[in-house]
């Protein structure tokens, strides 16, 4: 099964990356890229066979990953209609619709949308996916193997859901980036070398995670069975209460979802 992406950016090289990483062979992925210094560059860290050539790039493959800026899908889906007739079509954009997307691509049936994240690339990543009604079952399966390649699949029957995946795990990866780089800061700042700060933190982050994953108490729980009474982490957390961190972080993922719904209205107009 041969796959072509159109967009060799951040998300489309995880994606690449994580799929030959889980066996793929390069030859069988290609990349369309307008950009010559990205296609040189994942011509020589995937292998896969790269164009710029929109028709070049689909011809002979079954399923066509759209990967490109969410405000340039409609230019991107507009020339490559043609080329797309019977071809699964997943589209990775933000916010888009997929009504939106099949209106562009001649009323085409078959568009799955997908909101990956970027732990993809080693085979960590987790991905939202809809479907337009007339995916067939063969298709929906076509999708959900190729993700699972690289992480764990969420089917939602609701496409708006999708703005919520997207506020949680497609920009998650970066939220999490965000907490590590503050906590090596004030290691640093509290006498660690920044290498030594970056390790505890990275480390806390995977073991809180795989117990979390592995306990039955719920997270609430586990922070409690943390925090002494009296003593350090307790101090932490109130200062983060006083500072209404966790209201902060909730406002900054609506944020994100409402980022993405606007994105769909904005360059979904049709
Ligand atoms: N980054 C992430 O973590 C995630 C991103 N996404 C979605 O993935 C999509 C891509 O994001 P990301 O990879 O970060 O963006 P990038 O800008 O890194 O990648 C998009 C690439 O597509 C190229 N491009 C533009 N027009 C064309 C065209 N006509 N034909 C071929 N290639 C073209 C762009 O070139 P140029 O820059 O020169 O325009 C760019 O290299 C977005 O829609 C985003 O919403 C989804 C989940 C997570
Ligand atoms: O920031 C963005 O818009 C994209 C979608 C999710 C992650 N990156």
């Amino acid at each position: 099964m041969k796959i072509t992406f159109i967009g060799g950016g951040n998300m489309a090289g995880a994606m690449i990356g994580g799929l030959i990483h889980h066996g793929s062979t390069p030859s069988h992925i290609c990349a369309v890229e307008t950009d010559a210094m990205r296609r040189q560059q994942l011509a020589e860290a995937c292998g896969v066979t790269v164009t710029a050539s929109i028709p070049d790039g689909i011809h002979g493959s079954e399923i066509v990953i759209l990967a490109v800026k969410p405000q340039q899908l409609r230019a991107v889906a507009n020339q490559a209609a043609q080329f797309l007739q019977n071809k699964l079509v997943i589209s990775i954009a933000a916010g888009v619709r997929a009504s939106d997307l099949s209106q562009w691509l001649n009323r085409h049936e078959f568009v799955i949308r997908a909101m990956p994240n970027t732990p993809a690339l080693i085979g960590e990543g987790i991905t939202g996916l809809y479907a337009l009604p007339l995916v067939d079952s063969r298709q929906k399966e076509q999708a959900t193997t190729i993700l699972e390649a690289i992480g764990t699949v969420i089917w939602v029957n609701e496409e708006a859901q999708l703005d919520a995946v997207t506020a949680l795990s497609g920009s998650g990866p970066a939220y999490v980036f965000y907490f590590l780089e503050a906590m090596q800061e004030a290691g640093t700042q509290l006498g660690l070398t920044a290498d030594t700060a970056k390790q505890l933190a990275m480390q806390t982050f995977l073991g809180a995670t795989h117990l979390a994953a592995q306990s039955n108490d719920t997270l609430a729980t586990l922070r409690m069975k943390v925090t002494s009474q009296g003593g350090t982490t307790e101090q932490a957390l109130l200062s983060m209460e006083q500072a209404d961190i966790r209201g902060a972080f909730i406002r900054a993922m609506h944020a994100a979802c409402d980022r993405s719904r606007q994105m769909g209205e904005i360059f979904g107009r049709t």
